[in-house]
């Protein structure tokens, strides 16, 4: 059902580790001469300029990354106020700083997810506090708003604003996304910044934050509802009942373990991991929120394990483990926290949250998990701005993209409390796109777009659009995605390219909004995610993977306007 045609060469697998996703070039491209004194002071640069600007460029130590703090002027010249909420899972940590926000004249909340970037701006907008939503894919403004709702990423480092917020900040340390939240920890100008997370992260912030003169306050607290370990396992999944939620780590289990319980003839389960599209994963869970429903059973992996408020009694670990994308680990002591965390939330159905595994193996895990602190963050992430990669590659005009952010990823110079991101993705697209006739900062648009490089249509529908861009200046949606007849996905392997499908659609978006006249079908590509999104719910309504008792015919909506062409047909078989 892949309904891209793909025209290209397959993309290289590279060794290095890990995976980037930015949003946001920095402004800069057009005036890195004039900027070159700013870097000065951020890159601990000697001041003796010539006049040239390759003169200049050669006397500037780029590489050097130890005063990231400096790379936000405009951040630095506050006295901006900080005040690190920090506590379990379910103290309120959210609740107390969207009240500052929510009062404050202007103002910004920037979030790991999407999801938490929408019931933020929901929750804003019904309190009659006006609020655009802003993230990578997403554009909706409200008359009259002062305030925005943003995934990190979008951060703006060049605005000023009464209060910000930044959710989870613990997710600094992330090897992949960690550098959005350092800079919007840096970056963001604001007279008070709230930082809420993980007690594990206060050193750290305290440590980075020591250069910029901020004033930094500690605010502990303590959660809001009990939650309980359980002394026993589940056993069995005849012991399931209404509010528990289920949790484990591949969408195989997750649809093995769905189709388990629904057999017994007790219970439906909705289901929520990362790869459903966002708007998917919303109405599952508002399902499953809903009393009236009859989805009273959630099944999920770690994907629910962040800020989300969902009406879940009890969490059971199926399993212990993790596929990490190198080996099975075991889970770590903040994922475990993290993810029991969503039982028994404060104004759920359910006061007291209880936690427990499916097998008795595992208990001593969980609650020797749930007892320790996380451990302490020693270091956050860090990634170069466009701006020095360009001045970089002044130095070396004759290398690519590829290899010139190999070369500046190995021999970046970062002080002691940061780590330079891991961008094992980001190196993928850049090997593509550097065979192409495009300016370094298209390159560079390409590479931090939120391409999944370890999901072959995406990595194909990445290739396409960058070709034909290059080609052409110009991607139809049309000439890449084949219309045909999208259907209900009725295996295993139909769904999962689905869900690829909205993920290079997404992709299109997301190039919509920064090369307009280039990806000028955005409307259709949304149209389209909306279609994959609601072929995804009906196959998660009607079916599941295994045989259940009540099969009902396939709907007749799954005739959505699409007819899938020959080549396509050829192209999926
Ligand atoms: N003072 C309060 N009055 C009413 N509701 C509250 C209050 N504090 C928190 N809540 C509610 O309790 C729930 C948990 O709060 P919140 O999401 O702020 O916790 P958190 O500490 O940020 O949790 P997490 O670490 O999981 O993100 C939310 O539904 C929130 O609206
Ligand atoms: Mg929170």
């Amino acid at each position: 059902m892949a309904a891209f045609l793909l025209r290209h060469r397959k993309v290289s697998t590279l060794g290095v580790s890990g995976i980037l996703k930015a949003d946001k070039l920095e402004p800069c491209r057009l005036h890195v001469a004039l900027r070159l004194g700013a870097l000065a002071g951020a890159c601990n640069l000697s001041r003796e300029y010539s006049t040239s600007y390759d003169n200049r460029a050669n006397k500037f130590d780029f590489l050097d990354l130890t005063c990231p703090h400096a790379w936000y002027p405009v951040a630095r010249r506050k006295n901006r106020k900080i005040f690190l909420h920090v506590g379990p899972t379910n103290s309120g940590k959210t609740y107390q700083a969207l009240k500052q926000l929510e009062s404050s004249p202007s103002g910004v909340y920037c979030g790991p997810l999407r999801l938490l970037a929408w019931e933020v701006a929901k929750r804003l907008n019904k309190a009659k506090v006006p609020c655009d939503l802003i993230t990578g894919q997403e554009r909706e403004e409200v008359d009259g708003a002062k305030h925005k709702a943003v995934t990190v990423e979008m951060a703006d480092v060049t605005s000023s604003y009464s209060c910000a917020v930044v959710d989870e900040i613990q997710m600094l340390g992330c090897t992949t996304r960690g550098f959005s939240f350092t800079r919007a920890l840096l970056g963001i100008s604001a007279d008070e910044l709230h930082l809420c997370g993980d007690p594990a992260a206060v050193p750290l912030i305290q440590e980075i934050l020591k250069p910029t003169g901020d004033d930094v306050h500690v605010q502990y607290y303590e959660r809001l509802s009990p939650l309980v370990p359980s002394q026993r396992s589940l056993g069995s999944f005849k012991n399931i009942q209404t509010g528990d939620c289920v949790v484990t780590f591949s969408r195989r289990e997750i649809y093995k373990l769905k189709g388990q319980i629904e057999r017994g003839g007790k219970h439906l389960c909705s289901v929520v991991y990362g790869s459903l599209p966002p708007e998917t994963r919303t109405r599952q869970a508002t399902m499953f929120n809903d009393a009236s429903s009859e989805f009273d059973v959630l099944v999920a992996s770690d994907a629910i394990g962040m800020g989300l408020n969902l009406n879940i009694s009890r969490i059971i670990f199926s399993t212990m483990k993790k596929f990490d994308g190198v080996e099975m680990r075991d889970l770590t002591i903040s994922e475990v926290k993290q993810i029991a965390g969503r039982a028994g939330r404060y104004g759920s159905d359910f006061p007291v949250g209880e936690v427990t595994c499916l097998h008795a193996d595992d208990l001593p895990l969980l609650h020797s998990s749930l007892k320790s602190p996380s451990p302490i963050l020693e270091c956050a992430g860090l990634f170069p701005t466009f701006d020095l990669i360009f001045m970089y590659s002044r130095l070396h005009p004759k290398k690519g993209l590829y290899r010139i952010m190999e070369h500046f990823l190995e021999n970046a110079k970062l002080s002691e409390n940061y780590f330079i991101a891991d961008c094992e993705e980001m190196l993928k697209v850049a090997a593509v796109v550097d065979v192409l006739p495009i300016s370094l900062h298209d390159k560079y648009l390409f590479i931090i777009s939120p391409v999944d490089m370890r999901n072959e249509i995406s990595s194909q529908g990445l290739t396409q659009f960058a070709q034909n861009y290059a080609q052409k200046g110009i991607v139809r949606l049309k000439e890449i995605f084949t219309p045909g007849t999208l259907q209900v996905p009725k295996t295993e392997s139909a769904l999962k390219e689905l869900e690829s499908i909205h993920k290079v659609l997404d992709l299109y978006v997301w190039l919509s909004f920064r090369l307009e006249d280039s990806f000028p079908d955005r409307e259709l590509a949304a149209s389209q995610k909306a279609i994959c999104g609601l072929l995804i719910e009906e196959f998660l309504e009607r079916f599941g993977w295994q045989k259940q008792p009540k099969r009902r015919k396939l709907p007749s909506r799954v005739n959505s306007g699409f007819l899938l062409s020959k080549e396509t047909r050829q192209c999926v078989k």
